[in-house]
């Protein structure tokens, strides 16, 4: 499989590199020069099967041959041995024909344990094969952040950088960074957003000097491995309720645009999806966009559900190629108008183009509330702020006679204080996790500053 940069300037790499590359070289995303697809046929043969099977066939056509087929299946078992439950991301029914999946049975207690404990592996592979080792840094809003630290602790390979908005994620999100042990892992708290910790990222990426001497790589969902892993779901998911034969449509909490483009990209391979919604909180740039056509950022409120509190959404770009008919020229001015003014307007064809595929909606503080009130006095089952914010958008989009799923993407206990201010239900972190809000933090407060922030990788990173 062949992987090319959304802004077609990088050279196209194959899988072991572009995992390694994280950020293309142009600034731009990876992702597959053709989408693999899986007929009717083929869908229908993995009906019945387990998260792991299903996992390898979907997956295993983004790798080709660059990894060994029984050395795939391997790291998938050990990924997913890590998940507290046996079917990985269950469903749950809570309406006639609406569910939740449930994406936070991993170590971390978010759905980014289900990409991230697959990426650990896949790189500690690719660099124990070539001998080398890496610097990874990456940024987060609360959840990247734990469950990367978590997945690469201990590892041989690599040094883990994570930047979150310092005061701005919930303690538990901040222990699960800060109380690792590991030599190889850094939570750094930086004075600023999270789309400042995005940029500072990215900048890393793109100082030429410093990614080569480092060997900067990233395991945000700019990482084309992180989507990918992600597809699974939306496979098991559609299969457990009558797909390939019956459509059935998600409803994704967005910040970053990572999870619901793996959706996309399950419907590009032959997953009969209905409807996409994307749901945003009262950072609504996304829902705003497909409405008026124009991506203007305008600031970012903090909400009770800060993991999607952003506006530079990164993995919107892999949708503008898309819906550009993968016009590169097309991605780098929409790029460069974003840098300069902040915004940028999106052609009638290529609007057109997105709105065929997805939907959007917004939650507000007060919704988001009200749906954790009501989903629990209704049906008794506790949902998190952002599976909320899905909840409630998912009721305006759902049809009769397809099934609507709502991607649960974090556990409530990671957000005791606005799930408790809800519903009055302090919920209590699972017993793996009982100790941590007692232990010791370690991390580090810098400056939203580039040369502040390549000075302290730089001293601490092993990797030359
Ligand atoms: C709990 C939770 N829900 C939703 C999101 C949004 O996902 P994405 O950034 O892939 O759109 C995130 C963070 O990304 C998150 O941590
Ligand atoms: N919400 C995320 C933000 C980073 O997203 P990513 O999917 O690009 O890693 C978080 O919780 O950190």
């Amino acid at each position: 499989m062949e992987y090319i940069s959304t802004r077609g300037e990088a050279p196209s790499l194959g899988f072991c590199d572009a995992l390694l590359a994280g950020l293309a070289r142009d600034g731009g995303l990876y992702l597959p020069k053709t989408w693999p697809k899986l007929s009717k046929k083929e869908i229908k043969a993995l009906r019945g099967r387990s998260y792991q099977e299903i996992a390898f066939e979907v997956l295993y056509p983004f790798i080709g041959d660059e990894i060994g087929r029984d050395a795939f299946k391997a790291m998938i078992e050990d990924a997913y041995g890590t998940f507290r439950h046996p079917a990985v991301a269950p469903l749950v029914q809570t309406g006639a024909n609406s569910f939740v999946l449930e994406l936070f049975h991993g170590t971390t207690l978010a759905f980014k344990d289900v990409a991230m404990q697959l990426l650990a592996r896949l790189m500690d592979h690719v660099l124990a094969e070539r001998g080398e080792r890496a610097t990874i840094v990456g940024a987060t809003s609360g959840d990247t952040g734990g469950a990367a630290i978590d997945a690469f602790a201990g590892s041989e390979r690599t040094d883990v950088f994570i930047f979150f908005p310092h005061e701005k994620v919930s303690p538990v999100q901040q222990r699960q960074m800060t109380t690792h042990l590991s030599d190889n892992v850094h939570a750094v708290a930086v004075r600023g957003n999270f789309d400042d910790c995005q940029n500072l990222v990215k900048e890393m990426f793109n100082d030429a000097a410093f990614r080569d001497r480092l060997k900067i790589s990233g395991v945000n969902s700019i990482n084309w491995a992180r989507i990918m892993a992600q597809v699974v779901y939306y496979f098991t998911a559609a299969l457990s309720l009558g797909a390939p034969d019956r459509k059935v449509s998600f409803t994704v909490p967005t910040g970053n645009f990572g999870d619901i483009f793996a959706g996309y990209v399950a419907k590009q391979m032959g997953l009969p999806i209905d409807r996409l919604v994307i749901a945003t909180n009262d950072n609504d740039i996304l829902a705003r966009t497909l409405k008026t056509g124009r991506y203007e950022m305008k600031g970012v409120k903090a909400t009770t559900s800060p993991s999607m509190d952003i506006q530079i959404s990164s993995n919107f770009e892999r949708l503008l190629f898309e819906a550009y008919d993968r016009d590169p020229a097309a991605v780098r001015s929409a790029m460069a108008d974003l840098k300069q003014s902040g915004a940028f307007d999106i052609k009638e064809s290529a609007l057109k183009a997105m709105r065929k595929n997805f939907r959007a909606g917004r939650a507000t503080e007060k919704q988001v509330a009200e749906t954790i009130r009501e989903m629990l006095s209704k049906t008794g089952y506790l949902i998190d702020p952002h599976t909320a914010c899905g909840v409630l958008v998912a009721k305006k989009h759902e049809k009769a006679n397809t099934p609507m799923i709502t991607l649960a993407t974090a556990h409530p206990a990671k957000f005791p204080a606005a799930v408790k201010s809800a519903c009055g239900i302090d919920p209590e972190l699972p017993p793996w996790l009982s100790e941590l809000m007692q232990m010791e933090e370690r991390f580090t407060v810098l400056d939203a500053e580039l040369k502040a922030v390549e000075t302290f990788v730089g001293d601490k990173a092993r990797a030359r």
